[in-house]
């Protein structure tokens, strides 16, 4: 048999008539046959191989994938032709394959070595042979699993299949997350267990089917496919909320943010399913977030979150959906950032909540707490602004879309005052806007509510009292999980936020206790719960068996 490739680094390969021989573009060198553990054995005039680089499917890669497949139809053959003693096929098939010598295969990070052959390709240097499984791609590795034990263990090498699953469209660290953090379902375990091999993680997932993923903002409704990058598509769901005023549909005095909520249910998801994403809800799982409505620890919070918890249920199935769950959106939004405990604060539509989560599972007894400002208030303070300067606008949205491009947060308030910060932005079709101070007092209300006569505490305040509480009821033997502060939510994309919450946070806590805080960023802004609801779907068990709802 003769092959020729080409590759970036290496030339050409000549025959493989029992030595491999790979020439050097750089060095115009032949190198001959390899020892098994990657260094090379000098037949005439050996240089180092070079490092491994990743693949392309240049011409040499698609001949090599070729040869392999070529392999694997004879080895099919003889697997078949062996199968009436198949308890011994695959070590005669070895020895078809004239195995004599060892090789080695990299398992995660290590080493180890198995005593088995893959024969004349035990020449291959592993670097080269991974290169070469990697080109195949996922599906015809696969299939190379069955021609021997040998090759079985060099194609389940979890560097390889971490490579696959790091070059699917879900970035890497996500499938780790999922796949380590998620997979039990609620109640999270702090420990996972052992873990599968890269390669059945790898084939389970492909399996996994995509479901619909719905975020119930209370401004606004994402909506999308879990298998797609981003949510397909938004809808204002503010607008229901004068609606809801006269909502009485369950015997159970509830807040506004409740009754939105159930009204979403009835009326917002199955227009979204039906009509946005034109899908019958019968077939698809769907996960639905749920916001933070019902926030203390009395009798009375635990029913309405008891009854939220089956108004989800039946108006979902009501909707004939196979299967739902329903997760808060702070604990959603955790996920997001790839963390099962911290403090999620969400600059939400109506309101912002600091929420405490260990493993997952919403402190309710340690205390959310809820400041005024949301989102809505900091367009209303930006518009109140503008009115006060004689700027004329036709549209909230105008406001909205300076609040979104001009607005931050001043790291200090008072040093902020006496700097020029005039900025200037055009808004399609109303034309350009200039704002100065705006800029940055609107953002402020966050921190100095009173600025807008609003009587509440400042974020950092309720975040700081938040970690203190954590700190006292010593939950966890862990004392650093309330230190991570993740933010959520479209407004918490407001620039100089983290600074300054951070800085705030240090000046307010004692250094035992704020030493090691950590202030991350929204991790999909406005749409973080989202990305944590894809996160959960994709994890294998939830598709195969009734899922959980967790409020
Ligand atoms: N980059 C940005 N900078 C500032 N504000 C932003 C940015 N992106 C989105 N927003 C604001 O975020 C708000 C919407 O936030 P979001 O979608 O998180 O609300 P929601 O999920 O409906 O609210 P809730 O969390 O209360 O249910 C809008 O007012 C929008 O102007």
């Amino acid at each position: 048999m003769s092959l020729e490739i080409w590759d970036h680094e290496l030339s050409r390969v000549g025959c493989l008539d029992g030595l491999v021989k790979f020439k050097s573009r750089r060095r115009h060198q032949w190198l001959e046959g390899y020892r098994l553990d990657g260094s090379e054995r000098e037949v005439s005039g050996c240089h180092p191989p070079p490092p491994p680089s990743p693949p392309k499917a240049t011409a040499a890669g698609i001949l090599m994938a070729n040869l392999l497949k070529l392999i694997l139809e004879t080895a099919s053959r003889l697997n078949s032709s062996n199968s009436s003693n198949s308890s011994n096929s695959s070590s005669r098939l070895s020895s078809n394959l004239n195995c004599s010598v060892s090789s080695d295969v990299y398992d995660s990070d290590q080493i180890i070595v198995c005593s088995s052959s893959t024969g004349e390709f035990d020449r291959i240097p592993l670097d080269i042979f991974m290169q070469i499984l990697k080109l195949l791609g996922p599906k015809e590795a696969a299939k190379l699993t069955v021609i021997c034990k040998s090759w079985k263990v060099i194609v389940s090498a979890n560097m390889l299949w971490i490579y696959f699953l790091q070059n699917q469209q879900d970035p890497w660290d996500s499938t780790f997350f999922a796949e380590t953090s998620l997979r039990f379902g609620y109640p999270l375990r702090t420990c996972p267990s052992q873990m599968q091999s890269f390669m059945q993680i790898y084939g389970q997932r492909a399996q996994v089917p995509g479901a619909i993923i719905i975020d119930g903002g209370s401004g606004y409704v994402k909506f999308g496919w879990s298998k797609y990058d981003s949510p397909s598509g938004r809808a204002a769901t503010f607008l229901i909320d004068c609606k809801c005023r006269n909502l009485v549909t369950l015997s159970l005095q509830c807040t506004l943010g409740f009754a939105i909520f159930l009204q979403q249910c009835i009326t917002v998801f199955p227009d979204v399913i039906t009509c946005r994403m034109q899908v019958k809800s019968s077939t698809q799982p769907t996960v639905v977030s749920i916001p933070i409505t019902q926030y203390g620890d009395t009798q009375y919070d635990k029913t309405a979150r008891r009854k939220l918890k089956e108004a989800i249920y039946s108006a979902m199935f009501d909707m004939n959906v196979p299967s739902v769950c329903a997760v808060s959106q702070a604990t959603l939004a955790l996920f997001a950032a790839r963390k099962t405990s911290g403090i999620l604060v969400n600059v939400g539509f109506n309101q912002t909540s600091v929420v405490p989560i260990l493993h997952g599972k919403i402190m309710y007894k340690v205390g959310v707490k809820i400041v005024a400002p949301g989102a809505l208030k900091l367009i209303g303070y930006l518009r109140e602004q503008m009115h006060q300067r004689n700027q004329n606008f036709s549209s909230l949205y105008t406001v909205r879309t300076l609040k979104e491009n001009l607005c931050y947060v001043a790291l200090d308030y008072e040093a902020e005052l006496r700097k020029d910060t005039e900025a200037s932005y055009e808004v399609p079709v109303e034309g350009w806007f200039t704002l100065k101070q705006e800029r940055f007092r609107t953002g402020e209300i966050l921190f100095q509510p009173l600025i807008a006569g609003l009587s509440s505490k400042g974020l950092h305040q309720a975040v700081a009292l938040c970690i203190e509480q954590c700190h006292a009821a010593g939950l966890s033997p862990d004392d650093s999980w309330f230190k991570t502060v993740v933010l959520a939510g479209g407004t918490a994309c407001l620039p100089g936020l983290v600074e300054r919450l951070d800085k705030e946070l240090r000046l307010l806590l004692p250094p035992s206790i704020s030493n090691g805080i950590r202030v991350i960023p929204p991790p999909y802004g406005a749409d973080s719960a989202w990305y944590g609801a894809k996160l959960l779907s994709n994890r294998l068990e939830s598709m195969q068996r009734p899922w959980p709802v967790s409020l």
